[in-house]
């Protein structure tokens, strides 16, 4: 079945037929499905392509040389300009006629067939024999089975895996075309076979490469062949593709031995297996596929335990690390079989605004998914908060308005039943759609308005909500300060060695005293609760975590000036200490980007415009009257702190490392004030 749809049907119309002609002593071939082809061999002349669409039962002369071609019934005679190029050879007569016509354009040219062409031709493309370009000489030599031209290519800088320029490789050419010894050869040069193929269908490409559709037709069948459907789409088809649509045996074999992954994929969602016929390709495939998943699994543990998912979420996450702990702890179970295959992996990320709720689980779904678009979903439960919405969520029934639509959970989860989905804000949702989650959560499946349904077992599922996120900074800030106290305390007593850790953990006795309550309070539901594996707290951010984050932010800052003006910035140690007094516990990391907008980067900006940055310079941003400030921890609000706020200013670093203050102008009081903030 599967294979059929990608081999051409049997009786096509109308029907497309080929000329190619080499020299002006022409012979023709019959070919399958009016296909034909003409050769000479006189010379080395250029190659001429033309195409027309015949319907079935008209008849063709075919007149090169003159620039013409002719469907003729009884004699007369339509004539279409097709062979511009043709000039540049040596012709035969204008009237001369293809020997074997009837039989090349592979229909009858007696009597009593009409002349219902509907015809078309035109001159497609002009090839010389020695083309300048190395890469289409070498797709042309691997067409043509001519190992030793691919030698000589490969060993004059030809690039093995060039494209064509609509998708293809050499060794694709060469997997469809059985020409094993050219496979050998570009395997052995470093061609990969895992590559896969951009050309999808020819009315695709053609319409996405804004070229006729005969012409993408004829190249495809030129260094394919013809028995490829040319409506089905081939993108994402890797040689061991072609290889098993050929069903050749040997270049399959080949293909795997030099590392072909039989299970990819192409963008249908098919792996080389399912093109395969009954026999032995099969049978190879098959144990193919069980050895390379036993392979990719140990491969995957060994990177897991090289570099473990916790490692990879601390680069893009700033402390939260009993959440990553969380999570992480969760996914390895799941990864190494430990899990309840049944029910999907569900979390409950609780916590105040802006402190990586949303950022956890981008990143899990960035580990768990190569193809982090489809990966990852994510759905504002805010848009979720009235019944009707249901419909929404997963389709309407039939005979609503929408249903041909789907629903925005239902259409995603389709294309990825596996993905990381994101619920945010899950409080805000109607108590209906909380009972259709539970179905999910609970059965690991879903059925749509269409009534079809989507098993997604494997999905991890995020809820996030800021429910009970007041109590939770409260609680952790009581714990930090009781830990600073603690810790102040025994400096005062001269206890020694004393680390200051602003490292805390929310109890169990909060949990199950303070937290379950309120969550059951609003949810109303213990079976609702009962299906989550996990609820993961976010703390506010402590004092180092602060400054890491003033870092991180500035350090893009950093990069983006170095990209897009080439300018340096640098920055003094205490720049850090103003900025995190900008840190406000209820929008978290976002008011620490705010608040380096505001005071660095909007003072950038305006030395920009104002001409006070030559390309190349190095900046300083440093603290005026620094002195004067006292450090104080956002959660320890201190009353003799800073009576007059420090200011930021910039100063350029001239090449005999003097520095010199930047005067730049207030905006809207240009000839007054200088913009310190
Ligand atoms: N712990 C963190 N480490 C690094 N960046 C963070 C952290 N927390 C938040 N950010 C940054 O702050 C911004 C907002 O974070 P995020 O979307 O994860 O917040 P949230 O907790 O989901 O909040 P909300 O409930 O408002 O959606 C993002 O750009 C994110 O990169």
């Amino acid at each position: 079945m599967m294979l059929s749809a990608v081999l051409r049907r049997t009786t096509p119309a109308p029907r497309l037929f080929l000329g190619l002609i080499k020299s002006p002593s022409l012979q023709s071939r019959g070919g399958a499905y009016g296909r034909g082809v003409v050769t000479g061999d006189r010379g080395e002349p250029q190659r001429l392509r033309a195409a027309a669409w015949v319907r079935p039962g008209a008849s063709s002369t075919f007149v090169p040389g003159r620039g013409a071609a002719t469907w003729g019934r009884r004699g007369e005679r339509t004539e279409i300009p097709y062979l511009t190029a043709a000039s540049s050879e040596r012709g035969p007569s204008p009237e001369e006629t293809l020997p074997g016509q009837d039989s090349w354009n592979g229909v009858p040219n007696k009597t009593g067939l009409g002349m219902w062409a509907l015809a078309m031709a035109l001159v497609v493309q002009c090839y010389s024999k020695n083309p300048s370009n190395k890469d289409a000489a070498l797709m042309e030599a691997a067409r043509a089975n001519n190992v030793q031209e691919v030698r000589r290519l490969l060993s004059e800088g030809a690039d093995v895996n060039a494209r064509h320029k609509l998708g293809w490789t050499a060794l694709m050419v060469a997997s469809i075309s059985h020409n094993e010894s050219v496979v050998q050869v570009l395997l052995a040069a470093g061609a990969d076979p895992n590559l896969g193929d951009e050309f999808s269908s020819v009315y695709k490409t053609a319409n996405e490469q804004g070229v006729h559709s005969l012409e993408v037709l004829v190249t495809r069948e030129d260094d394919f062949n013809n028995r490829l459907n040319h409506r089905a789409s081939f993108k994402g088809c890797t040689a061991l593709h072609y290889a098993v649509l050929a069903d050749d045996y040997s270049i399959v074999k080949e293909l795997l031995d030099r590392g072909a992954n039989p299970l990819q994929r192409n963008e249908m969602g098919h792996t080389p297996l399912d093109y395969a016929r009954e026999g032995e390709v099969m049978k190879l495939l098959k144990t193919s596929e069980t050895k390379y998943m036993e392979k990719q699994r140990k491969r995957e543990a060994e990177e897991r335990r090289r570099f473990p998912l916790e490692q990879r979420l601390k680069e893009h996450i700033i402390g939260q690390e009993s959440a990553i702990a969380t999570v992480g702890a969760a996914i390895r179970r799941k990864e190494n079989g430990w899990y309840d295959e049944e029910h999907p992996l569900v979390f409950l990320f609780l916590g105040s605004s802006g402190i990586g709720k949303t950022e956890l689980a981008k990143q899990t779904a960035k580990y768990m998914h190569k193809d982090a678009k489809k990966g990852f979903i994510r759905l504002d439960m805010s848009e979720f908060q009235e019944r009707h919405e249901v419909a929404k969520f997963i389709g309407s029934p039939p005979g609503y308005i929408g249903h041909e639509e789907g629903g925005q959970l239902t259409k995603k989860l389709k294309q990825c039943p596996n993905a990381v989905v994101l619920f945010d804000e899950v409080d805000k949702a109607h108590p209906d759609v909380l009972t259709i989650m539970l179905q999910l959560f609970d059965e690991g499946r879903l059925t749509d308005g269409k009534g079809k349904t989507i098993d997604c077992k494997d999905a991890i599922f995020i809820m996030t909500s800021n429910v009970a996120s007041d109590e939770i900074a409260q609680h952790a800030l009581q714990l930090r300060q009781e830990a600073l106290e603690m810790s102040r305390n025994r400096i005062a007593e001269n206890l020694g060695d004393v680390q200051m850790s602003d490292k805390i953990t929310i109890s169990k006795n909060f949990k199950e005293n303070v937290i379950r309550p309120i969550l059951k309070a609003h949810f109303r539901r213990d079976e609702f609760l009962g299906r989550i594996n996990e609820i993961v707290y976010f703390l506010p951010f402590c004092h180092s975590e602060l400054i890491q984050l003033v870092n991180k932010e500035l350090n893009f800052w950093a990069k983006r000036a170095k990209q897009r003006h080439n300018i340096t910035l640098l920055w003094d140690r205490e720049v850090a200490d103003v900025l995190f007094d900008g840190y406000n516990v209820h929008y978290g990391a976002r008011s620490i980007k705010h608040e380096v907008e505001r005071r660095v980067v909007n003072q950038l900006a305006a030395a920009y415009e104002q001409d006070l940055l030559p390309g190349g310079c190095t900046l300083r941003i440093t603290v005026e009257d620094s002195d004067k400030h006292l450090l104080k921890s956002p959660e320890l609000p201190s009353p003799q702190a800073e009576k007059r706020p420090p200011t930021l200013r910039l100063e350029i670093i001239d090449k005999d490392s003097k520095t010199r203050k930047l005067d730049i102008q207030a905006p809207l009081h240009p000839e007054k004030v200088c913009y310190t903030i």
